[in-house]
């Protein structure tokens, strides 16, 4: 069925990763089972041949003795005229054909091409944003942390060859370069063997990146295919020699001079990125304290408080929604689809991704009730009228790129508003830590928040007479290590009407 995953991709979120774990598991299940079939094979014809001969007849004397007793002389013959042709039939038997049918059928659901660039991207896109190294990455170390996993020198290439493509040369140099150097992998005969030999054509992969992003330093503006033409005609006028003289000379400089090289025509760091890497300064002149007033209720059992920024005005509640939950949470949101990254700027350009996978949990379910009962609860706000929340799940490396939730005044038809006025507000309950990465970015007011299990972030879009709030930019960071799991609700203007607690508009 090749519908079914034309469009869902494993690597868009946890869950989906989950799927092919099990399916490589299964399908390891599948091999030793074609293994054990072939060992079986192998130990009956072993036996065979044990009941042919039990002594070997060394000399011409001894070999003419034996055929010169007419019993064994007749089953010497009888054998060779009828049982052979059938030992010959059984080696052509295919073993463990059953397992070979199970495997190509668990193929059938392998990732598409589409699964694969975005697995290279999400890579990428931790590299690019967190401004790690190739070698880091390579040796697994990921940040602070050094992971027991290292990249193969296939690993590597396939980044090396998704950089070339996307027109990051100089990434693709080091990631060349990195391939080139390893060299005795554990195992890499029998790899070699089973999976076929790694590409050639490594130094001259190297090469073009070379000259790619030489080029691109002197032309910047040049498109690949500009480029291209230009190292294509210096090609041309250089010698093998000449050019093997170039690789030596650009594999002595290191890595450190292309990253030199490339920063004088690098874009600067955005907001984006140094809320990522953790270089917003923490504000201070915020408090911590217990919500005891937007329902009477609260009197009795006061939610933790802190106060995140002033204006607009973003809180996080801690210890809002328990483990239990969270896995009542994730077993009602099993079938999950792709969750798109839409940027609602008017005449948007970008390409929209798919982001995350989400579930919209519309059934009045008692999770439902209890969860929106206490989204009421915490901010005031009424949300009888669109009672839907949204489970979301990151992939490798998932993110979000800065976007606003109000619609306002964009190319957003009122028709996905739910024709229930703008999204005046926002709640994201993270049903995760997130060890490294994943961070709920605010560019604008330089803000970043690290998701805590349990806790939740809320904050207004849109000022009390309408106007949106443009200091409310926030993105995703991506995540590095972990499941990033939330829970979403965005409140619309409409049902608020007379409702809404009343926040002063401020000037900026
Ligand atoms: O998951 C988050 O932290 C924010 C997600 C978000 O901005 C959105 O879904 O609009
Ligand atoms: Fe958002």
């Amino acid at each position: 069925n090749k519908n079914k995953f034309e469009d869902f991709l494993y690597v868009s979120s946890t869950s989906g990763l989950l799927k092919l774990w099990n399916i490589e598991k299964q399908l390891m299940f599948e091999v030793r089972g074609y293994a054990d079939a072939l060992e079986d094979k192998l130990e009956t014809l072993k036996l065979h041949l044990k009941t042919l001969y039990h002594t070997s007849y060394p000399t011409v004397a001894a070999r003419e003795k034996y055929v010169g007793n007419p019993l064994k002389a007749f089953k010497l013959l009888r054998r060779i005229y009828e049982d052979w042709i059938h030992l010959q039939k059984y080696t052509k038997l295919k073993s463990g054909k059953a397992t070979l049918e199970a495997m190509k059928q668990l193929l059938e659901d392998k990732p598409i091409w589409l699964d694969m660039r975005e697995t290279l991207r999400g890579i990428s896109r931790i590299e690019q944003t967190y401004d790690l190294k190739p070698i880091d990455i390579a040796e697994g170390r990921l940040q602070d942390k050094q992971f027991n996993k290292k990249l193969s020198l296939r690993d590597s290439l396939a980044i090396a060859t998704h950089k070339y493509e996307e027109g990051d040369y100089t990434r693709s140099a080091i990631w060349y370069r990195l391939a080139m150097n390893i060299k005795d992998e554990p195992n890499s005969n029998v790899y070699d063997e089973v999976i076929g030999k790694p590409p050639s054509g490594l130094r001259r992969k190297f090469a073009m990146s070379c000259l790619m992003h030489a080029t691109k330093i002197r032309y910047p503006i040049y498109t690949h295919k500009k480029l291209l033409a230009e190292v294509e005609a210096f090609l041309a006028k250089t010698s093998s020699i000449e050019l093997e003289n170039y690789i030596r000379k650009r594999l002595a400089q290191g890595v450190d001079q292309f990253v030199e090289e490339a920063n004088m025509i690098k874009q600067p760091t955005s907001n984006h990125e140094r809320g990522c890497r953790g270089q917003f300064i923490k504000k201070t002149n915020l408090n911590c304290r217990y919500n005891f007033t937007t329902h009477p209720f609260l009197r009795l059992a006061p939610f933790r408080m802190e106060e995140i920024n002033h204006d607009p005005y973003i809180v996080m509640f801690h210890n809002v929604i328990s483990d239990n939950e969270i896995e009542e949470m994730k077993s009602l949101a099993v079938e999950m689809y792709n969750g798109y990254s839409g940027s609602f700027t008017p005449n948007q350009t970008e390409k929209i991704e798919i982001v995350a996978h989400i579930h919209w949990l519309r059934d009045n379910t008692p999770f439902l009730l209890r969860l929106n009962q206490r989204i009421s609860d915490m901010t005031g706000l009424d949300v009888r009228e669109f009672p839907a929340l949204q489970v979301g799940n990151f992939g490798l490396g998932g993110y979000f790129k800065p976007h606003y939730d109000f619609m306002y005044g964009t190319r957003v038809t009122m028709d996905s508003l739910d024709g229930l006025g703008d999204r005046i507000g926002s709640i994201i309950f993270y049903a995760s830590d997130v060890p490294q990465g994943g961070q709920t970015t605010f560019p604008e007011i330089q803000i970043s928040v690290q998701p805590q299990k349990g806790s939740s972030l809320f904050w207004y879009n849109i000022y009390d007479d309408g106007t949106p709030i443009k200091r409310t930019l926030h993105s995703v960071c991506p995540v590095i290590v972990g499941s990033r799991w939330t829970l979403t609700k965005w409140f619309h203007s409409d049902p608020q009407m007379f409702i809404k607690p009343c926040s002063p508009r401020k000037m900026i």
